[in-house]
């Protein structure tokens, strides 16, 4: 039977030839007051927002699915759609329906996308909406080295950012940066997939658009320059092919505004401290394992512009290792400290100043309301006493902030002329402009106000006339104005008068004087309308000069913002200055954890801690301890302690000496991370070896568990080996390893470097309590049975736990097992001198064969656990 054609409409016509052009976005097709959508968006549009789906053409050949909303509730659903990952393109009517001539013209006007939003609803006031593009370059040395380009934008703020560098480099900065959406070229899915998992929304492009002579020309002619010199990225070509891809994008996605994104900013590698992705998760700056959980920014944020609030994630980002700059911050801290009236004053009117940054940026796009004119207005007027109380300070720093703040006066005056102080939201509520401002707007505002005493004059004149004392003059949408005589008195309308509308009580009529009136009035008011409409525009267009220096007192506010947070938290908290120099040794006195502090029930207190490392004495340090102790609470507050001193902050500590640090480190054992599907032993294991690919001699290291994912034995000869591999590198980075296995303390015997603490504990007859104190010396045994005494545990099942434990401990002391390690040393030893045996040549083969320049720490763990393994066979035959 031959198939039957559909008979399209020609609505249903253009909607699918529009819709063919956004295949993977959801179309919006403005269909009257409606935004209607078709088909699959309809299903998918209607349980996003909950909205009813119905079918159009029900029955027909041409049936589909059919939801809408009116067109007024857009900001009210486009936000839910794109926070629920879609890609929305808005067809709007492109003329006037009454004068179109057959259908109405349509085109999509804007493609909104996770990464790319203006929307105030869509769009956090405390953090950047970034969308990102990642170039994967060619390869350089080695498979794994490859060079990869990534770029960053913010089009609400106009923030750009460009870097390279290998992938752990790449993943870092996705890590923190954590863009809305990532823009890959279509050949690259599984490689980006592959590189950074899968938990980014992404969106896949043609190849050409990653082509670096395109996007060396997209740059250049958007920031109309002849080279990419003075931006200093030059020679970032991998860099480069991504900033062009986002340019490219936002074309793409129809966003040809752009004169806000003024410049692009180059993240330096070397110029802030490292951590990699699971550092950054392990110390839960951001996100915390659990949901809800308060995270480090969450306590750390005294912020009040949300502009400050999203330099302070910046800062957290990428604390500083240029010791002049921590310092110069945390002077101004110091500052504040000492001087809180003026911390008050400034803070004060920082109140006033509100997202200026994304404010101007509304500019640039001309999507900025009079009332967000009037508002930028009143920022700019608050930065002047700031302006004026900085320059005073005698601090140099403050000092600098206070010259480079710009006053903006000629913008001010121009918006107070221009504009009303209660200036509306939508323009078209009117009273958006200033009666002062234009004499012609002046004359038809009063033309419209004195309507109201020609009308009263007039009613009065035709109630004396007609001798009719009920009259009333009204107007309605109509019949425009009408006089209204009650029933009672119609014998005494005159006969020019024309009747509209009869009602019970009454009848409507009009006169052509009343016509006349109408005329002038509603000519007035059209006039008003479109006079503030033209000199609205005219006044954005005009502050279009002035993007810049409200972007430069953007950045500043934002520091000082920052900057009169950390004092402000550091007076709440009881944080102290921190000491940073160039020496390699970290020395915490009473250090605490600043997210834990906040968290604890009320009356417990925190107990503080002291933590001495360097690289000469004690390097290592091994801290023992039962469950929930507190192991981990110290390694955490130690890496937080350096970041917030290398961030500007000052710290919870009673007195902090940190010698530079350049890189931080944690890894945390298989069995308090979450599992990622591969054996999370092996994850835990490539995890750690790329810390010990990556050590220098100011990193800070920090192990919590690591092994506890295998077999005990297993576990200690890893956690040793570990161990044991940090001490003997030449970097000798600082280094704090948590642990249950209490086999370890007989590190210190061989080691200088290592020494042993516990997180002390006072045993009761059959419970433990936690005191909480890092104090010197190792610990005898382990204390899980106390934890799940603790826990509820059935008694049965706590007192059989003893039992075996104590039968374990007789079997294997610990002295033992360090003679098992000894031993296996020896028998290797003696092992090497001896090669006779065919097994031992054969070993001797695979050691001779092994390429130890390429050989990663792992590889080499597992070849050694092989060779053992070997050995053991033998032995046992
Ligand atoms: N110094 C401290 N003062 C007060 N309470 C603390 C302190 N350190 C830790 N705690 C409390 O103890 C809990 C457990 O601490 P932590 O997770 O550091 O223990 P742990 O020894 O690492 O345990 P596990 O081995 O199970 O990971 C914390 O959540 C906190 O509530």
């Amino acid at each position: 039977m031959a198939k039957k054609v559909k008979k399209e409409t020609p609505l249903m016509k253009q909607y699918n030839a529009i819709k063919a052009k956004y295949p993977d976005a959801l179309l919006l097709f403005r269909v009257g007051d409606f935004y209607e959508t078709f088909g699959q968006d309809a299903v998918k549009a209607s349980k996003i927002l909950d909205i009813i789906l119905t079918k159009r053409g029900a029955g027909s050949d041409s049936e589909t699915e059919l939801a809408g909303f009116p067109h007024h509730s857009i900001n009210t659903y486009l936000p839910k759609l794109v926070k629920a990952g879609c890609r929305v393109a808005i067809c709007d009517q492109l003329e006037d329906p009454k004068q179109a001539i057959g259908i109405v013209k349509r085109g999509v006007t804007e493609l909104v996308t996770p990464g790319v939003a203006l929307n105030d609803d869509i769009l956090h006031s405390k953090s950047n909406n970034f969308l990102a593009a990642v170039c994967f370059g060619a390869s350089t040395s080695s498979a794994t080295n490859k060079l990869i380009g990534v770029s960053f934008l913010d089009v609400s703020t106009g923030e750009f950012l460009i870097s390279q560098g290998n992938a752990e480099y790449v993943d870092k900065l996705l890590q923190n940066f954590r863009p809305s959406e990532v823009l890959i070229s279509k050949p690259k899915r599984n490689a980006f997939k592959d590189t950074f998992g899968t938990d980014f929304h992404t969106f896949y492009m043609e190849d050409w658009v990653f082509q670096d002579d395109y996007a060396t020309e997209t740059l250049l002619k958007h920031f109309q320059t002849k080279s990419l010199k003075g931006f200093g990225i030059e020679e970032l070509y991998e860099g480069i092919v991504a900033s062009g891809a986002v340019l490219h994008y936002l074309s793409e996605t129809q966003h040809h505004r752009l004169q806000h994104i003024t410049t692009i900013q180059r993240i330096t590698k070397n110029d802030h401290v490292w951590m990699d992705r699971f550092t950054i998760r392990n110390l839960e700056l951001y996100q915390s394992y659990n949901q809800n959980a308060v995270t480090l920014i969450d306590v750390i944020d005294r912020t009040i512009s949300p502009m400050g609030g999203r330099l302070l994630k910046r800062w957290l980002a990428l604390p500083l290792i240029d010791l002049d700059k921590i310092n110069q911050r945390h002077e101004v801290v110091q500052f504040f400290l000492d001087d809180a009236v003026i911390l008050k004053k400034i803070q004060n009117q920082i109140k006033y100043i509100n997202d200026i940054e994304r404010l101007i940026s509304k500019v640039a796009t001309v999507k900025i309301s009079p009332r967000e004119v009037v508002q930028l207005k009143n920022a700019l007027e608050a930065i002047v006493p700031i302006k004026a109380l900085t320059q005073k300070t005698d601090n140099k720093a403050l000092q600098h902030i206070g010259d480079s703040l710009e006053l903006c006066e000629e913008l001010r005056q121009r918006i107070k002329a221009t504009l009303n102080e209660e200036a509306p939201v939508n323009i078209l509520k009117g009273d958006t402009i200033s009666s002062n401002f234009s004499s012609e707007l002046k004359e038809l505002r009063s033309l419209s106000t004195s309507g109201k005493d020609y009308l009263d004059a007039m009613l009065q004149r035709e109630s004396e006339i007609t001798g009719i004392t009920s009259l009333k003059i009204a107007s309605n949408n109509v019949y425009g104005y009408y006089i209204e005589v009650r029933h009672s008195h119609r014998d005494k309308v005159p006969e020019h008068w024309i009747r509209k509308q009869t009602l019970v009580n009454a009848e409507r009529y009009i006169t052509e004087e009343l016509k006349e009136y109408e005329t002038k009035i509603l000519g007035a008011e059209e006039r008003i309308l479109a006079i503030e409409q033209q000199l609205f525009s005219e006044l954005v267009l005009w502050i279009g000069q002035f993007i810049k220096p409200v972007q430069k007192n953007s950045a500043l506010i934002a520091q000082l913002d920052c900057l009169c947070g950390f004092a402000q938290l550091a007076f709440e908290n009881r944080y102290t200055r921190p000491e940073i120099n160039e020496t390699f040794a970290l020395d915490i006195k009473n250090g605490r954890h600043p997210v834990i502090e906040k968290q604890l029930p009320l009356g417990e207190p925190y107990i503080a801690n002291d933590v001495y490392l360097d690289r000469e004495k004690q390097q290592i340090i091994m801290i023992t301890g039962p469950n929930m102790s507190g192991k981990s609470a110290i390694l955490r507050q130690t890496a937080l302690i350096v970041l917030l001193a290398q961030m500007g902050s000052f710290v919870p500590a009673e007195h902090a000496i940190i010698g530079l640090t350049d890189k931080i480190f944690t890894r945390v054992g298989a069995s308090d991370n979450i599992s990622m599907g591969e054996s999370t032993f092996m994850v835990e294991m490539n995890e750690t070896a790329s810390i010990l690919n990556n050590i220098s001699e100011r990193s800070l290291v920090l192990l919590d568990e690591i092994g506890r994912g295998t077999s005990t034995y297993d576990g200690i000869s890893i956690a040793w080996a570990i161990s044991e591999y940090l001490h003997e590198h030449p970097s000798k980075p600082k280094t704090l390893f948590a642990t249950h296995y209490h086999e370890l303390n007989e590190m210190t015997e061989t080691f200088v470097r290592i020494k042993n603490f516990n997180v002390s504990v006072k045993e009761l007859k059959n419970n433990v309590l936690f005191l909480r104190k890092l104090v010197e010396g190792g610990s005898q045994h382990s204390f899980g049975i106390h934890v799940a005494k603790m826990a509820g545990m059935p008694q049965q099942v706590i007192h059989r736990a003893n039992k075996i434990l104590k039968q374990l401990e007789k079997s294997h002391s610990s002295e033992e097992l360090t003679n098992k390690v000894r031993t296996l040393e020896n028998d290797m030893q003696l092992s090497f001198f001896n090669l006779d045996d065919p097994l031992l040549e054969q070993i001797k083969e695979e050691i001779v064969n092994i390429d130890i320049d390429v050989l990663t720490p792992v590889e080499a763990l597992m070849k050694l656990n092989e060779i053992k393994r070997m050995l053991l066979k033998k032995k046992r035959a």
